[in-house]
């Protein structure tokens, strides 16, 4: 697959991780997170709309890789309306627009927005180049998180975590998934527990499947299993991302991450989120403000393994819930760990 990128790109280094996202110049390619793991099948996109479709549709998702695969997409609108910028920035409020709850693709559409110019033909030459900037700032990031996570956990005997905030959701070794695996190699967490999430098992699906590509060795759990895990002390720490973090601390993660930390609290579990910068909203003053993002109700039919309604039944689907900063122990980004009261009103 290294064909995909320039021979000097500084993404294929091991330490960098998975590189489940990739531009060649022209072309955007991604593996498709709908098929893992039962398929590693990769896509190639050239136009706008299919980038939109690949967010929207969870061809690729994960807060960090969303923003890098938009900072792509506004490279391969500049060359699909002749670098015009009128058309451009239509495109651009589409991009943004694919999903709502993770501040990283609204804050890379804004990058790119100022890395255009302000004449009626965008810049191509810069637009790629703050592309490639976003996406390795990412991998830097990344790797800056997992050595303050890790050394912030130091040595347990167990932790959880929730989703999937690994290679496949950012554009290096990962964000709370990167502290575990760095502290598994270091042989300083005896057991991995990572839950299924329900509807769309990124835990299950995803995160199981970097960890074995990892050679990390992990146990999955249902979510409802977590109070009795938490209660038998087999875990010190729940270690998870984020989508958006409010200027007061409080996190939009997936759904499922706010039961977690009524719990954790309740055992005297650590809480601890990691995410980078560009998962700061220092403008949004808490929690309370940020969209949640619905999805369809077959998400919910098809995890039961269903194909449609049982009679009589509709859904509720929020896929993000917010936890308030006040029941998280530590926040981690590329700057240090954070912990509260926070304060990130004056971020980035
Ligand atoms: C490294 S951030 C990953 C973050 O994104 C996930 O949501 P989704 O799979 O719907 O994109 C989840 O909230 C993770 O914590």
């Amino acid at each position: 697959m290294s064909s995909i990128l320039p021979i000097d790109s500084p993404f294929e280094a091991p330490e960098n991780g998975f590189q489940a996202i990739r531009f060649d110049g022209r072309v955007f390619h991604l593996l498709d997170q709908r098929e893992l793991p039962a398929r590693e099948r990769w896509l190639q996109l050239d136009d706008l709309d299919s980038v939109i479709a690949a967010i929207r549709d969870l061809a690729v998702r994960g807060a960090p890789a969303i923003g890098i695969t938009a900072a792509y997409g506004a490279v391969i609108r500049a060359r699909e309306v002749g670098l015009e910028r009128g058309p451009w920035l239509e495109g651009m409020a589409r991009l943004e627009a694919a999903r709502p709850t993770a501040v990283n693709l609204s804050w890379a559409v804004a990058r790119m927005r100022r890395a255009a110019g302000e004449a009626e033909r965008v810049d191509l030459a810069r637009l790629e180049a703050e592309a490639r900037a976003i996406h390795a700032e990412d991998i830097a990031a990344n790797q800056a998180m997992a050595r303050a996570g890790g050394s912030e956990i130091g040595a347990c005997r167990g932790i959880l975590t929730h989703c999937n905030t690994g290679s496949l959701a950012t554009g290096g070794v990962g964000t709370a998934l990167g502290v575990i695996i760095q502290a598994a190699k270091d042989g300083r967490v005896e057991r991995v527990f990572a839950d299924e999430t329900r509807p769309w098992l990124q835990g299950s699906r995803l995160t199981a499947w970097e960890l074995a590509r990892a050679g990390v060795e992990a146990r999955v759990l249902v979510e409802g299993a977590a109070a009795a895990l938490m209660a038998a002390g087999e875990v010190q720490w729940v270690v998870v991302g984020a989508d958006r973090i409010a200027a007061n601390g409080d996190v939009a993660n997936k759904i499922g991450t706010y039961a977690l930390a009524v719990l954790a609290r309740h055992h005297g579990v650590k809480m601890m989120v990691v995410a980078p910068s560009s998962t700061l909203d220092p403008a949004m003053e808490n929690g309370q403000g940020i969209e949640i993002e619905q999805r369809a109700a077959d998400e919910i039919w098809a995890a039961a393994g269903l194909t449609e309604a049982p009679a009589g039944f509709a859904a509720w689907n929020p896929v993000f819930d917010v936890t308030p900063g006040e029941l998280i122990d530590c926040i981690v980004t590329e700057q240090g760990v954070h912990r509260p009261p926070y304060d990130f009103s004056g971020a980035r």
